[in-house]
């Protein structure tokens, strides 16, 4: 049970909200996590009031909500709830969102402002909130939850994080990433600093490359006006696949606390080495999905999609190749890559562990030497699964890969959504799973490069068909013949034994 606030959702009838924050706190309260006094004021434009921005939030909850959605729940759900409608740019709403809010006894003094807008809007809503005196902690705590990405690009961020300062104090400021909220990435640290067995292997001695892999079917919905000024590289890569790979790569914190854990992740952001503006075509793929068929539907173009440019360019599916100077890493690319309208829903991390230095059973093999790859997989499917070589069974040294499952869920426990817990982080004032502005910044300084170069047209813009993995140019990042994409979590093809 955590303790009664208030949580003023901007931008309650828009995508995330609707399908991921609701569901979430729909969960928590139906869990019981949610003081009995916790309340909810959504606000929106689209809704003229309560009851109509109600009955679409309950058929939403309706068909996403885990084991379908209890008339009993989400009576006493909806009673905790409240909508205000209005237009941020007016400064008349924000004297209403004040008066709702001073209802005597109406909303608890502990607030959580959650910001599920366009990030052009944050610093104006936080600016206004600051004039009508609702950051004032004279009653209650305020806190702040800012979305991803923190800006468009290092200038921006910079200049966003100046206008937060002027209104708020760092401890306010939540910067969410939702990645770090689901279950496997943070079984990533549980992986790696509570097993003595993996630290030895996990270096530039053992590892031959990690790839940071997100691919989803779904195309851009109806936010292609939002997604036309972002694009995957933004959407994506700034944000959750460079967390990943903090995770991944990081030292030992001296504890799990926020500020240990900041430390240790802008550590490695900050030794990942620039990418030169005229070797970006070597380190940075970049594609955009034509018609194709996903999952057995036809799906159009990009380019047709709505609120999308004839001309777009762009990019809806992003590769890159980084590396990281420290002593840990040297030599070890890391290849990140996400993209829309993919062959399959798929995030993992997987790392490719050094062939042995002798090669005994070659002839065993049909492609090439299996290696080792342990394998993360964060969705649809949590594992941390270590393929090994085994002999086949046989007469023969013939090998075959097997592998050894490291399951942490047993089959009667469910998992919360990545959402859940972090909303509940933000009741609870636990900042470790929000980025710091070092972090963000980082993160726009090691993406920028690449920006830049893809603004120029003469940079290529790789189409590939909807429903496959992408384009082929994304394969040449890989500087040895035997690297490949894992796509899935499959055994890989090769040393399978003979075939
Ligand atoms: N969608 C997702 O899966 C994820 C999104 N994010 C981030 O969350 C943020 C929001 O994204 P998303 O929900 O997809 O965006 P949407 O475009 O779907 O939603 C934007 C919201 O802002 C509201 N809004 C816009 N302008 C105004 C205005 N002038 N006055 C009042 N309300 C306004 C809209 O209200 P109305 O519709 O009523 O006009 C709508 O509720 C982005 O920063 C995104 O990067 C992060 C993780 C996942
Ligand atoms: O932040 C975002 O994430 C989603 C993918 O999140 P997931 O938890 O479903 O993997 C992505 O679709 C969206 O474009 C992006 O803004």
């Amino acid at each position: 049970m955590t303790e009664a606030c208030t949580f003023v959702i901007f931008g309650a009838t828009g995508d995330l909200a609707r399908n991921k924050l609701l569901p979430a706190l729909y969960h928590l309260h139906a869990a019981g996590r949610l003081n009995r006094d916790t309340r909810i004021l959504a606000s929106g434009r689209r809704h003229q009031d309560r009851e109509a921005w109600l009955a679409e939030t309950r058929s939403d909850l309706a068909s996403s909500v885990r084991g379908g959605l209890s008339e009993e729940v989400f009576s006493r759900f909806a009673d905790r709830t409240d909508y205000i409608r209005g237009d941020l740019n007016d400064a008349q709403f924000y004297e209403l969102l004040h008066q709702k809010l001073s209802e005597k006894q109406a909303y608890p003094t502990d607030i959580a402002f959650y910001m599920a807008l366009s990030p052009a809007d944050y610093a104006g809503v936080i600016e206004k909130l600051d004039q009508v005196g609702l950051l004032e902690e004279t009653k209650g705590w305020r806190r702040v939850v800012i979305e991803k990405p923190f800006g468009k690009d290092l200038q921006s961020a910079g200049q966003l994080q100046s206008q937060l300062a002027r209104h708020l104090h760092e401890e306010q400021i939540f910067r969410i990433d939702h990645y770090l909220g689901k279950e496997t990435v943070r079984n990533i640290l549980v992986f790696r600093f509570g097993n003595a067995l993996m630290e030895p292997l996990w270096n530039r001695n053992t590892i031959d490359h990690i790839q940071i892999i997100h691919a989803e079917p779904q195309g851009i919905g109806k936010r292609g006006a939002t997604y036309e000024n972002s694009g995957a590289l933004r959407d994506m890569v700034q944000s959750h696949l460079l967390q990943l790979l903090t995770f991944v790569a990081m030292e030992s914190p001296i504890s799990m606390a926020a500020d240990a854990l900041h430390a240790e992740k802008l550590k490695v952001l900050k030794s990942i080495r620039p990418i030169p503006a005229d070797r970006v075509n070597e380190c940075a793929v970049r594609g955009q999905y034509a018609a194709g068929t996903v999952q057995g539907q036809s799906v159009v173009d990009y380019r047709c999609e709505q609120n999308v440019a004839a001309d777009s360019r762009t990019e809806t599916f992003a590769a890159l190749k980084l590396h990281i100077d420290n002593w840990r890493w040297a030599g070890v690319p890391f290849l990140l890559r996400t993209g829309k309208r993919m062959a399959e829903k798929q995030a993992l991390v997987a790392i490719c562990f050094k062939k042995p230095p002798q090669q005994f059973f070659r002839a065993s093999h049909v492609h090439c030497e299996a290696s080792n790859w342990l394998l993360i997989g964060i969705q649809p499917h949590e594992c941390m699964r270590l393929e090994m070589t085994v002999k086949a069974p046989g007469e023969a040294l013939d090998t075959r890969q097997t592998s050894l499952d490291a399951s942490f869920r047993r089959a009667d426990e469910t998992v919360n959504d990545a959402y859940e817990d972090l909303l509940l982080d933000i009741i609870n004032g636990d900042r470790s799973l929000f980025l710091s502005y070092e972090e963000v910044q980082q993160a726009w300084r090691i993406v920028d490069p690449v920006l830049q170069a893809w603004e120029k047209p003469e940079n290529d813009l790789h189409l590939y068909p909807a429903g496959s993995w992408g384009p082929a140019a994304a394969d040449a990042l890989f500087e040895e013949p035997c690297r490949f994409w894992r796509n899935t979590l499959e055994p890989c093809g090769c040393g399978m034994g003979k075939s």
